[in-house]
């Protein structure tokens, strides 16, 4: 499999293949909310357009990262997130970094969203699909932020087949500058377990696929077993 790994800046062309990345938290938290029964998430433009789905749909969860704020149900956080009732739930989300990734390649013919707690269902479903060539939007700090390029790479070798040993990506993504900042409390809208629930591998078993349902971007769950959207798991 040929891997490329690139930030949102330079994705000059929309690529067949893209594996969106974003490991602290936004597709953590994405996760977390369909393990706790979300039906679909709607990946947000701008945080006007997710507070006027809002107003169209009282009923949706509106999610935003950093602090909490007038319009939003929730934040970005997968530990406060984690206790949640969603069964059924649409969610919109909308942050910094990991749904501005998945908006730029919304063109592409597949795109999944991942991060280490679906990293190998995410491979799988690469290596099922044989994809040739895989485009790895790297989200964070203009394409280097070092867990979400660590969080790639893993997925990239265990989508070729290599035996992998997740130690030193996992590393790698606990000393990065988000895992500090999120300890520090220098991040808002945190929760003091995010960092150990970004870096739990394979914590759920499902891919996470986003599709135009036009004129929205969705995110979807895909278990491989069922060959169709759904997870099974509820997290706990
Ligand atoms: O919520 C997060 O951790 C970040 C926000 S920021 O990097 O602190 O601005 O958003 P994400 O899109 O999940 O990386
Ligand atoms: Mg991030």
């Amino acid at each position: 499999m040929d891997a490329r790994f690139l930030g949102i800046a330079e994705l000059a062309e929309t690529p067949s293949t893209a594996v969106v990345v974003d490991v602290m938290r936004a597709f953590t938290v994405a996760a977390w909310a369909f393990a706790r029964g979300a039906e679909k998430i709607v990946l947000a433009e701008s945080l006007d357009e997710a507070l006027a789905l809002k107003a169209r749909h009282p009923d949706w969860v509106t999610l935003k990262d950093g602090p909490p704020a007038a319009g939003f149900d929730t934040v970005n956080s997968p530990g406060l997130l984690r206790s949640a009732d969603l069964a059924g739930q649409t969610v919109v989300q909308k942050t910094t970094a990991g749904t501005v990734g998945a908006l730029a390649v919304k063109e592409a013919s597949l795109v999944l969203c991942a991060a280490f707690v679906v990293a190998e269902a995410t491979a799988r479903l690469l290596r099922t699909r044989e994809c040739g060539s895989v485009t790895f939007v790297v989200t964070g700090d203009d394409g280097r932020a070092e867990e979400d390029l660590a969080c790639a790479q893993y997925i990239a070798q265990r989508a070729s087949g290599a035996r992998t040993d997740p130690t030193e990506f996992l590393r790698r993504a606990g000393t990065s500058r988000a895992a500090a900042e999120l300890a520090q409390g220098v991040r808002q809208g945190a929760h003091a377990d995010d960092v150990a629930l970004c870096l739990e591998l394979d914590r759920f078993p499902f891919a996470m696929v986003a599709a135009l349902e036009e004129p929205l971007m969705v995110l979807r769950p895909y278990a491989a077993d069922a060959g169709e959207a759904s997870a099974k798991s509820r997290g706990e």
